[in-house]
């Protein structure tokens, strides 16, 4: 099943079971779902069968970053798992996002592949401690463009740079973006946040959304106050 909701719920939970429980509630007409690492190191392909079998396109977020043929080689067997997306770093470089290009379209598979930028838990003083002497935004920029250039369909990037790479990568490319925070939930780990409202104003193309739905006391009220917000724009 495909829905045109921009809503990707994050089910990070630690077991097959607790996040078939809250696939359960969800609607695969209102929502895509994303398996994160825990999840998937948990349990394997068979939460991706559980749902795929409930009717659930998924993003598998495992943000491969190694050699170009590893990375390429796990790029394939995620796309092979039947996902509807997929991930790398952008910062493994562009021999290794086009070799996962490469695999994907010889084998005629469209599954999206996007690129991670800089996570949207960092800051700019987080981003300097690694090395990286770059204004942060200028950073996301330089990493969507090799992004673009290296075949990616899109990337992951905080909301507060969805404007940005409207301009500088057009439209289509994907923004898919993570740290959204409604005004009703914690920020958290995160640190580059906007509520959904800001972030499809900016131009994300998919809001990424697990704690403030997943932990809320009313899961389906938290979701149904988030539709609410973005239908009433
Ligand atoms: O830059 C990134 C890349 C991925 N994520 C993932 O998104 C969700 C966000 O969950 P919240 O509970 O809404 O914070 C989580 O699975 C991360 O691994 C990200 O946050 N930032």
């Amino acid at each position: 099943m495909t829905t045109d909701s921009p809503l990707i719920i994050a089910l990070d939970y630690p077991s097959l079971d607790a996040a078939l429980c809250m696939a359960d509630r969800l609607d695969p007409e209102r929502c895509r779902v994303k398996v994160g690492k825990e999840l998937f190191t948990r349990s394997g392909p068979n939460v991706l069968e559980a749902l795929h079998g409930r009717g659930f396109e998924v993003f598998l977020d495992l943000k491969f970053h190694d050699i170009p043929n590893t990375v390429a080689a796990a790029v394939l067997s995620a796309a092979e798992l039947g996902v509807w997306m997929v991930n790398v770093h952008a910062s493994g470089g562009a021999r290794m996002m086009q070799a996962a290009r490469e695999r994907l379209d010889q084998e005629g598979l469209e599954t999206h592949l996007i690129a991670v930028t800089v996570l949207t838990s960092m800051t700019q003083e987080e981003l300097a401690a690694t090395g990286v002497d770059a204004d942060l935004e200028a950073h996301v920029e330089r990493l969507a463009r090799l992004a673009r250039n290296s075949g990616m369909d899109g990337v992951v990037c905080s909301a507060r740079e969805s404007a940005m790479l409207k301009r500088a990568c057009g439209e289509d490319f994907l923004k898919v973006t993570p740290g959204i925070r409604p005004s009703f939930a914690q920020a958290g780990d995160q640190r580059r946040i906007m509520t959904p409202r800001e972030a499809i104003d900016a131009g994300s193309t998919h809001l990424v959304i697990g704690r403030p739905v997943t932990q809320a006391e009313d899961p389906m009220a938290a979701l149904a106050a988030i539709e609410q917000e973005l239908a009433a724009g």
